[in-house]
C-alpha cells in the first residue's frame, strides 16, 4: 500500500517524519506541497487536511497530520521493533515529554523569535531571543549524564529535536554554550538513519536566512 506524504523538505517537522520513515524502513510517496505557493490553501489539500498544514501523510483510510503523531504512528504500524517508541509506560512517558517540549517550547520558541523576522520583516524581540536560550538551557540539562535525549537510545525523542536544533544551527544559534547539546547533537548527526535527508532540508531552509 502507498503512503502518500504532503510536505517540503526545509520544513523542520517534515524532516523529522522524513528521518522517522527511514529508521523504520518505509518508503513514502513523496507529493511536494509549496508554501510559498498556496498550495496547502487549494480545495484538495484543505479536503486532505482541514487545518492546512504539512507534514501530512495519507495511510489507506487514515489522513495524519501534526508531525509527532505521525512519527509514532509509523513506528507503532511499521516498525519491527518499539526501540524508537517504547511501549513500557514508563520509558514512553520520558519520550512523550521531549516530544511535547519540542512542539510546545523548544521548536515554538524558535518559530516565535525567527519567523516574524523572516516573513514579516518584523525587527528581532530580544526577549524572545532569551526564551529561546533558555528553552535550548533546558535541552542542555535534561541531557546531563546521558548520551540520548530519553536515556541511552535513539528513540523519536531525538529525531524531532535534531530537526529542531539543526534548524537553530542553520539560523546562526550558537550553540557552543550548551556542551550537552553540542555533543548530544554530533551523535544524533552520526547515529540517525535518513540524517542526509535531514541535511537536504536544511539546504533549503538556510535560503530563509541568508538575506
Ligand atoms: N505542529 C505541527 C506544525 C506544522 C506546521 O506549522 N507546518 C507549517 C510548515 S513548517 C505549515 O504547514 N504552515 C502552513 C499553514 O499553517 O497554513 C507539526 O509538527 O506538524
Amino acid at each position: 500500500m502507498t503512503i502518500d506524504f504532503y510536505y517540503l523538505p526545509g520544513s523542520a517537522p517534515c524532516r523529522a517524519v522524513l528521518m522517522t520513515a527511514k529508521a523504520v524502513g518505509v518508503e513514502l510517496n513523496l507529493k511536494l506541497v509549496n508554501l510559498l505557493a498556496g498550495d496547502h490553501l487549494k480545495p484538495e489539500f484543505v479536503k486532505i487536511n482541514p487545518q492546512h498544514t504539512i507534514p501530512t501523510m495519507v495511510d489507506g483510510d487514515l489522513n495524519l497530520w501534526e508531525s509527532r503523531a505521525i512519527m509514532a504512528y509509523l513506528v507503532e504500524k511499521y516498525g519491527k521493533t518499539d526501540s524508537l517508541y517504547p511501549k513500557d509506560p514508563t520509558k514512553r512517558a520520558v519520550v512523550n515529554q521531549r516530544l511535547y517540549f519540542d512542539m510546545g517550547t523548544l521548536y515554538d520558541r524558535f518559530g516565535t523569535y525567527y519567523y516574524p523576522q523572516i516573513f514579516a520583516k518584523a525587527p528581532a524581540n530580544p526577549e524572545n531571543f532569551k526564551k529561546m536560550e533558555e528553552a535550548v538551557g533546558f535541552l542542555n540539562t535534561f541531557l546531563d549524564g546521558q548520551t540520548y535525549a530519553a536515556g541511552e537510545s535513539l528513540t523519536l525523542a531525538d529525531i524531532t529535536l535534531v530537526a529542531t536544533i539543526s534548524s537553530y544551527d542553520t539560523a546562526g544559534f550558537d550553540l557552543s554554550k550548551y556542551p550537552n547539546v553540542e555533543k548530544w547533537y554530533a551523535k544524533c548527526k552520526a547515529t540517525t538513519p535518513g540524517y542526509d535527508l535531514n541535511e537536504a532540508g536544511l539546504a533549503e531552509f538556510k535560503k530563509f536566512f541568508s538575506h
